[in-house]
């Protein structure tokens, strides 16, 4: 079996790694660390890597007749026993250098350009517009990858054809809408908003796009309760609005406008953030985390 330190780490993230198996294979490690209010919280999530990495594992087989993609195997013997089950064993790809958002809603950044310029992307959107309203029709609006601790720049559909190729450009903008739209309609017969997600594509050698990165997670999407969806105001984060909750509480004596880090977390919310991503996984696979693997030693 092999160990993480015969792999080298080529990649790297807040919350995950990418390391080279060979030519032709990489591993995506997701770990149990957790970040709010763009840092990384000295406090890790139980099973946090692993819930994310099952969560990819499910929307990548959902998805698997609108798009190919990467996975090659989630428990293989080329995957170490210490990540095992937070741990995707991939194909290596030409990765496009474009963050490909879907939005169903708008809110963050989105609704920031908005408000200041009437449109996201270069897409006119209807005025009168607020935070959390659901959009006339799913928009996709790309970005440009941020270093770590930035943020991604949103960028127009030209800008990506003049990267991609416009060929290319569309092909991306169809795929992302139509992977939003599927996984939205999935999610919401479950309970779910999927208000906004980030997909990355990759290439293969004779120019098929392939689905990488991780796919449909709290970290790269925006998951709302649809019982206790009310446009107008900041929605709750299905996963992370315990965390956030008490960050923002005197009780945790932070203060987020400070240059400080945050304080570790008290072990009640840890526990109720474990818990929000077991039902986040469980709820919209229906399936059970205690069959997914784990890790072993
Ligand atoms: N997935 C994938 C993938 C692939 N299948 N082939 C080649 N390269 C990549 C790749 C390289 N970087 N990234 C950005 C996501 N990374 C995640 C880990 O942390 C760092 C950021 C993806």
């Amino acid at each position: 079996m092999a160990s993480l330190a015969d792999y080298p780490q080529i990649a790297a993230g807040k919350v995950r790694q990418l390391h080279a198996v060979d030519d032709q294979h990489l591993l995506l490690v997701a770990s149990d660390r957790i970040s709010a209010y763009d840092h990384v919280l000295p406090t890790p999530i139980p099973d946090k890597g692993r819930v994310l990495t099952a969560m990819s594992v499910f929307w990548f087989e959902l998805l698997a007749d609108v798009v190919p993609n990467h996975l090659v195997a989630w428990d293989d013997e080329r995957i170490p026993d210490e990540v095992r089950g937070r741990a995707l064993l991939v194909r290596r790809l030409e990765m496009l250098p474009v963050e490909c958002v879907a939005r169903g809603y708008l809110t963050g950044s989105g609704l920031a350009d908005y408000r200041r310029t009437g449109t996201v992307c270069g897409i006119e959107l209807p005025p009168g517009l607020g935070e959390a309203d659901r959009l006339p029709e799913p928009i996709f609006t790309p970005a440009t990858k941020a270093e770590i601790g930035a943020h991604d720049e949103n960028v127009s559909f030209d800008a990506v054809a003049a990267t991609v190729g416009g060929e290319r450009a569309e092909r991306l903008r169809e795929l992302t809408l139509r992977i939003y739209s599927r996984a939205a309609e999935h999610a919401a017969g479950r309970g779910v908003l999927l208000a906004d997600t980030k997909f990355e594509f990759g290439a293969t050698p004779d120019g098929e796009l392939v689905l990488a990165d991780e796919v449909l997670t709290p970290d790269s999407s925006r998951f709302w309760p649809a019982d206790g969806y009310q446009p107008g105001r900041v929605q709750p984060s299905f996963d992370k609005q315990y965390v956030r909750d008490w960050l923002t509480s005197p009780a945790s004596g932070w203060d987020r406008a400070s240059d400080t880090p945050p304080p570790a977390l008290p072990d009640d919310v840890v526990a109720a953030t474990r818990a929000r991503y077991v039902e986040a996984y469980e709820r919209l696979s229906g399936r059970s985390l205690a069959d997914w693997p784990a890790p072993r030693g």
